[in-house]
């Protein structure tokens, strides 16, 4: 391996990925998985359950041949009780250099996580929404509720947006009256 791995942390991840440039470049990825030609090599996740402590495991390795890109993703996941103040998802991702497999970058993954699921899921608005729908609702009010407002809201001038979810009330994860 030539130096170590360049490693970014979340807050320069969550400033660096932005939905205008996610977005475009998602829809283009899902778009080479889906294709016949085998543009991308993803097999299923692979899934470690920790029955110990109500959690998961979850490996996701990926290679896009044609812009030759390798990398994975390590998740752990876990049930935690209401109230707990251990996180509920964490994750890494860590960038390999493909000839010689070697580790080029140590990426925290949690905004990617956040900001991926998110995109994905504006994406599918954008296919499947009918034009009159003008009213976002988020159902929970975590983490994912929050990078889905930031991504529904700023690619769809929606009229209203409601929420629910019991940490609603309690905070404002999703800016009140948002
Ligand atoms: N498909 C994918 O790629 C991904 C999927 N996910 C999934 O998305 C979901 C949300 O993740 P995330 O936002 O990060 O998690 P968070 O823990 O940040 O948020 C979960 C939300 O669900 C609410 N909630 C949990 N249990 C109940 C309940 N019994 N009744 C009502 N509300 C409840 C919580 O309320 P409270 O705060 O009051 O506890 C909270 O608002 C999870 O299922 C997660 O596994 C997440 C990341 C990626
Ligand atoms: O794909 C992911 O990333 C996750 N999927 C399910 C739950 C946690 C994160």
């Amino acid at each position: 391996m030539s130096g170590l791995p360049v490693l970014i942390g979340g807050s320069e991840v969550d400033e660096l990925l932005r939905y205008q440039d996610l977005v475009p470049r998602l829809e283009a990825a899902l778009g080479q998985f889906s294709s016949r030609t085998g543009e991308v090599v993803q097999p299923v996740r692979t899934i470690l359950p920790l029955e110990k402590y109500s959690g998961y495991l979850g490996v996701m390795p990926a290679y896009i041949p044609q812009d030759d890109v390798l990398a994975t993703k390590m998740v752990s996941f876990y049930q935690r009780g209401e109230g707990s103040s251990m996180p509920n998802h964490q994750a890494t991702v860590l960038l390999l250099d493909p000839e010689r497999g070697a580790l080029q970058a140590v990426l925290d993954g949690k905004a990617i996580t956040d900001k991926r699921t998110a995109a994905v899921s504006a994406i599918a608005t954008k296919l499947l929404k009918p034009a009159r729908a003008d009213v976002l609702c988020l159902l929970g009010a975590g983490d994912q509720a929050l990078s889905h407002y930031e991504a529904l809201t700023q690619m769809f001038p929606f009229k209203e947006v409601r929420r629910d979810g019991r940490r609603a009330a309690r905070t404002s994860a999703v800016a009140p009256g948002a």
